[in-house]
Parts: structure tokens; sequence; C-alpha cells
């Protein structure tokens, strides 16, 4: 065995920072000497350009990208190595295989070969033998390589904790991810960023990061259970183990908002990788529709749902949030199909066009949208005239069957086409639009379902995997969409406990009925919050299921006051003790954007900063929001004010306190104003 002794182990890191250090010469020398050879074939050619033809520009061009290219690469091994230096390894199993020679494998982010021994001395966290760091406790171990299965047994397992090049600790353990160490990246601070938890994976977790066959993976699971987390190591993964095929730009994450766009935007580059393109529902939705509607955001739609009870607009929410919904748009697509082309005879010239060849010709285009049919039956009646008649048509007849063909079927237009359908249905209160002829968001997916059938829309071909993140806020009809538009491998993942609008939320279940073919996982482990901080949240949705993570901390405070300006002065109190509570991040998570807007204006004099959908980036201190758009953030503090029962009465304001209190890791403050204790809301009475 190598370095058996803590000591060695010391000395040992001394030396693979030595030949990091060597490494990073050698790269550098070539990065310069690649830039420098950059250099002078573009000044060769500017110098020589009116002497050069076409093929020799051509060719120099070709030898500028490979020079280009191959010194990007060395700049990114650079990178690569100096990260590495400052943290070289967390891990190390000693790997005896049952037919060959026991191996040490020091486990990093990146794979770290010495060139002149040709050893690996680092090993890629996503390498096959590395899985076995997270897979095994000692004892018998095995991998799965692409040329088979690899067994034998796990000897020794080491945790290390390197930072800036020193080494903080090594634990030497039996079982799987010492909980310690676990439990000291738990209680860190939080940062303004997501991290990487390479280091901490969990077993359950890395069946899921390195699943590399599921074509749609739903990863369904409890509130801080590292949803988020995992997905992003799952794309590091993917990246790594096709990397011949897939690159970053090849994936897209369909976000909820641009602030947790940012807050994520860290992982995949802290793991070596690059920033992956990054999208909004609605976004999309704009982009499909090529900008032609107006409609309501889901962030104006919950906003609407939290302000004002309208049990007409929950009601249309409902219904089209329903899988039944999808059905009835299949089954009107089938009705008009068979029923909206109707009948009328065609004479062009002296020649009558039977409708019965007509109708034909129209069913037989059935891979073809509905609306985008007509060109091709216009084609065959031209044919079918010129046969009947053994001569060319003129311009006139041409025009003649261009304008009839289409008139034919009822309706031309995908949006008279939608409101039809509500006619169809035999509820045509169901469609109402806003001021100004504004969509309702929950008609802006089904109508582009139907843009999708009639017309049809370009699929994005280029992406190779789709990630979709709160999954809880997505219906089956934009799932439909979804699963048209993007023929890739997807992973899916949410909570249904988080949704911020209970009308149209979609289970686990729900979104596998779009997807038959999927892989459904559950994690049940929450790692966010403290013992008691999930406890208090289970008392507003109470999940049998859900473990909590035994890190201890103090038990979550509910305030009551007499009045708001006392509230608020509770309130300002917490705040001068954050300040010097050695925390980064304050969160105050309101239930409206009103409330969380008032007490930006009592605070503003203390350093808060108020986030609102226009937000783009995620900052350290304090923090004034939503419910809504605190979601996939944490916070090490988090206050929630205006706790009272008239404040938290329905469904979805319950939703959002429990959306709230999970994005606190430390400590939960409730503060509330009472002047009676019935006004306190029922889960905490
Ligand atoms: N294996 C792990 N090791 C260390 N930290 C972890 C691990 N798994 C999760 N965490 C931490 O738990 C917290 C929650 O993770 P994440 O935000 O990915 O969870 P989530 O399930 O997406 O949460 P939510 O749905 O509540 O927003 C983060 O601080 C993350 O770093």
């Amino acid at each position: 065995m190598i370095n058996p002794s803590e000591l060695e182990e010391r000395e040992y890191l001394e030396e693979i920072k030595e030949k990091l250090l060597l490494a990073i010469r050698r790269v550098n020398d070539s990065v310069k000497q690649y830039s420098a050879e950059l250099r002078q074939s573009k000044e060769y050619i500017h110098e020589h350009q009116s002497g050069m033809d076409e093929a020799d520009m051509v060719a120099a061009g070709q030898s500028i990208n490979r020079m280009a290219s191959i010194g990007e690469s060395a700049a990114l091994r650079k990178r690569k190595l100096i990260k590495l230096s400052s943290s070289p390894y967390f891990g190390r199993i000693d790997f005896a295989p049952d037919n060959g020679q026991e191996l040490p494998v020091y486990i990093g982010i990146y794979t770290f070969t010495d060139e002149t021994q040709r050893a690996t001395l680092i090993y890629d966290w996503r390498a096959p033998i590395s899985s076995m760091f997270y897979d095994f406790e000692l004892g018998e171990g095995w991998y799965t390589t692409p040329s088979g299965k690899v067994t034998g047994r796990i000897l020794l397992k080491r945790q290390y904790k390197i930072q800036d090049g020193r080494m903080d600790y090594m634990i030497e353990n039996a079982v799987s991810i010492h909980d310690d160490i676990l439990q000291k990246e738990l209680s860190k601070s939080a940062d303004d960023k997501m991290r990487n938890i390479v280091a901490t994976i969990q077993r359950d977790q890395n069946a899921v990061i390195r699943n590399e066959t599921a074509p749609v993976m739903i990863i369904q699971g409890v509130a801080g259970s590292g949803k988020t987390s995992i997905a992003l190591h799952r794309i590091a993964f993917l990246l790594y183990r096709f990397r011949e095929t897939i690159t970053s730009k090849d994936i897209l994450i369909i976000s909820p908002n641009k602030v947790f766009a940012d807050y994520i935007s860290n992982v995949l580059p802290e793991l070596g990788e690059e920033q992956i393109p990054e999208m909004e529902m609605e976004e999309l939705a704009a982009d499909l529709l090529e900008n032609k509607y107006r409609f309501q955001t889901f962030f104006q739609q919950v906003s609407e749902l939290l302000e004002k009870h309208d049990a007409g607009f929950i009601e249309r929410i409902r219904l089209k949030s329903s899988f039944e919904f999808l059905s009835k748009l299949n089954q009107y697509l089938i009705y008009i199909e068979n029923n909206y082309f109707t009948f009328a005879e065609l004479q062009v010239g002296k020649t009558i066009v039977p409708f019965p060849f007509i109708l034909e010709r129209f069913k037989a285009y059935h891979r073809i949208p509905l609306l985008k049919r007509f060109p091709e039956v216009v084609k065959d009646v031209q044919n079918f005239v010129r046969d009947s008649t053994q001569r060319k048509l003129t311009g006139q007849e041409k025009a003649k069957i261009w304008e009839a063909i289409p008139r034919m079927f009822k309706m031309n237009d995908v949006f008279d086409l939608y409101r039809d359908f509500y006619r169809w249905l035999g509820k045509e209160d169901l469609f109402k639009t806003k001021h100004g002829g504004v969509l309702e968001y929950a008609d802006v997916f089904p109508l582009i379902y139907f843009k999708l059938r009639l017309e049809g829309l370009q699929p994005f071909d280029h992406v190779k995997h789709l990630l979709v993140d709160e999954m809880q806020d997505y219906t089956p009809v934009q799932y439909a969409v979804l699963s048209r538009l993007f023929k890739c491998k997807k992973t899916i993942l949410g909570d249904v406990s988080q949704t911020v609008n209970p009308y149209s939320a979609s289970s686990a279940d729900t979104i596998q009925q779009v997807f038959p073919q999927a892989d459904t996982v559950k994690l049940l482990r929450s790692y966010r919050s403290t013992y008691e901080i999930t406890a208090f949240a289970q008392r507003i949705i109470h999940n049998p299921d859900l473990i909590a993570m035994e890190r201890h901390g103090q038990v979550p405070d509910l305030i009551g006051c007499q009045s708001n300006a006392e509230e608020v002065e509770v309130i300002k109190k917490m705040i001068a003790a954050f300040k010097t509570s050695g925390y980064h991040s304050l969160g105050i998570i309101c239930k409206t954007h009103q409330q969380a807007k008032f007490l930006n204006d009592e605070l503003k004099s203390l350093g808060v900063h108020l986030l609102t959908a226009d937000s783009t980036a995620f900052k350290e201190g304090i923090t004034i929001t939503t419910a809504h758009l605190s979601k996939g953030l944490e916070f090490d503090q988090v206050i929630v004010p205006f706790v009272s029962s008239r404040n938290y009465q329905s469904d979805v304001d319950m939703k959002m306190l429990y959306i709230a209190c999970t994005r606190a890791m430390h400590q939960l403050t409730l503060t509330f104003t009472t002047s009676s204790p019935a006004n306190l809301i029922p889960a905490f009475s």
C-alpha cells in the first residue's frame, strides 16, 4: 500500500502538486508556442494575401482554425491543471481486482496523468472506476467499463479536504461517504452560487447521475434533496461519458427564471465544463408563437391567484392543466380532420373534380400537419385536371384551385381553431382573454400545441439532452409540446409539494403519462435544512416519506407582534443580529410582491436588496423576495413575515409558505401581527 500514514499522505500531496506545477509549465509553453505560431501564420497571410489563390486561402484558413483549436484545448488544460493544484483530489480507494494488482485510485475533479511515468495519478470523479468511491464500503466492489464488469475488493477508503493546496483534514472510513464530512459540508454558509457536491455525492444520487440509459429520467425529490445539484452533476457526467458526441452547447436547460439560472451557473464550470444554454418557458413560448401573441407570464398568473380569488380563473387553469384536457385537444383534432373538410364540388374549365378524390388526397397526407396539406392536395388536383384534359392548366385555372382547396376546410387559422375548440367542447366561457387581447397563461401552451399539430413546428434537433427543472409547474400539454419538439433524452426534476400553482401542478405520475418510457426515481432525504427546520416545514405540508438530515440547530421561532410597525421593528433587530452572526445570506420571504415591496421600503436603509421577476442575478447579503421567486434558492437564515391566518389561507398560500420555510439552511423565524392567538395559522397553533 502506498502512503499508509497521514504524514506520508501529506508528503505525497506535495509531490503531486510539484508534478502539477511541471505540467502547468509544459502546457504554458505550448499555449505560448501555439499563439506565436498563430500570430505568425496570420501575419504571413496578411503579407502574402495578394499572391494567394482561393485554394491557398482556404488551406491557410483551415490551418489557422486547427491551430486555434489546439491552442484553445491547451488553454483549457492549463485552467484545469491550475484548479487541480489547489485541490487535487478529495477521495481515495485502494482496489484489488480479482485478477490483478492492488491499485490506489485518487479521485478528483479531473483526470491527471503524469506523461513521464505514463500513469494516471488522479482519476476524474466521472471515470468508471471512481463510481466505487460512491457506491461501496470496504469489501467487495465492482464497476462497469464499456468492455465489461470488473470485480474485486476495496481495501482502503479515504477522504480528504484540500483547499488552496493545503490538506485541512483526512478521514479514513469504512462506510460509504462518511457522515462527518457531509455534515461539515452542509453546515457551511450558503454562497451566492450553487456549489458542486462531488466529494459527498450519496449512493442514491450517484445512481441518478450515472444513469446512461434512461431516455427520460424523472427525479421527484423532497425539498433540499439535491435534485438540481444532481441534475447538473448528471449533465457533467454525460458530457464526460459521451464526450465524442455531446458538448455543452448541445444541452438545454429550461429554468424557471433568470435569477435561478444565474444561481446555478457556477456548477458546470466548477466541474470543468462549459456553461450550458438556458431558456425560460416563456421565452420558448414566445419563440414558438413567433411573437405574434401577447400573453400573461406564469409569474403573473401566480400573482393573480395570490392577490384575488376568482373562481372562474381557477376553473380555467385547473381544466387546462389536466391530462383530460390534452385528450380533449387530441379528440378535437381528430374531429376536425374528419368533419371540417367539407363537400364542395370543384369545376375547373369543363372538368369536375369529384369531392371523394379531393378528400382521399387530403387524408392521404395524414403525416403532414393539417393546415400544411393544402399545397400537396392542390398539386394532386392540378394533375387530375391535366390528366383529364390532356393539356397544361392556365394560370387562371391554377389560381382557382389554389383558392378553392384551402376554402374547403372550415377554418385556416390556428387561433380561430383554438377558439372553435371551446365551442366544440360546449364550454365557450373557458376561453377568456385579458384586456387588450392578452392571452391567459393557461392558453399559451394549448395554443402552441395546436400550432404544432396543425402547422408543424421546427423540432430542436440540435439539442441532445434537455433538462427541465421545477417540473411540477408544467402541465401535461406543456410536456406534450416538449416531447414533440425535443426528441432527445431528458432529465426532468421537481417536487410536487413545491408547486406555486396547485391548480396546475404535475406530479411524476402525471408526467409519466406523457413519457411512458421514463425512469422515475424518488429522493427522500433532505440535505439543505437542519432537522428542526425540516420538522417545522413538515407541519405545513406533511410528507411521511421524507427523511430529515440529522443535523441539528435552533428550533424555528414564531414571533407575534402587536402591530405591523412592531413587526417591522422585530425584523430590523433580526437584520442587525444577522450582520454580526457570521452567516452570509438572509432571505426575507413574503407571500406577495406588494408585501415584499412594502418591506423593502421600510428596510431600504439597512442594505437590503429586492429580488423581483425582472432581476437577473442572485447576490449574497440580505434579500427580500417572494416565495415564488425564492424557489430553488437557499439562505443561511430565513425570515417569513406576515404569517397570519388572514394572509395564509388558501392552498396556494400554504404552498408558498412551505417553499419559503424550506429555503432556510440553518435558521428560520416567522413573524406575525396578532391581537389574539386565533390569528395564527392552524398548522402552528
Ligand atoms: N450529497 C450532497 N452533499 C453535500 N451537499 C448536498 C448533497 N446533496 C444535496 N446537498 C445540498 O443540499 C442543498 C439542496 O440541494 P439542491 O438545491 O440541489 O436541492 P433541491 O432538491 O433541488 O432543492 P429544492 O427543490 O428545495 O430547491 C444544497 O445546499 C446542496 O449543496
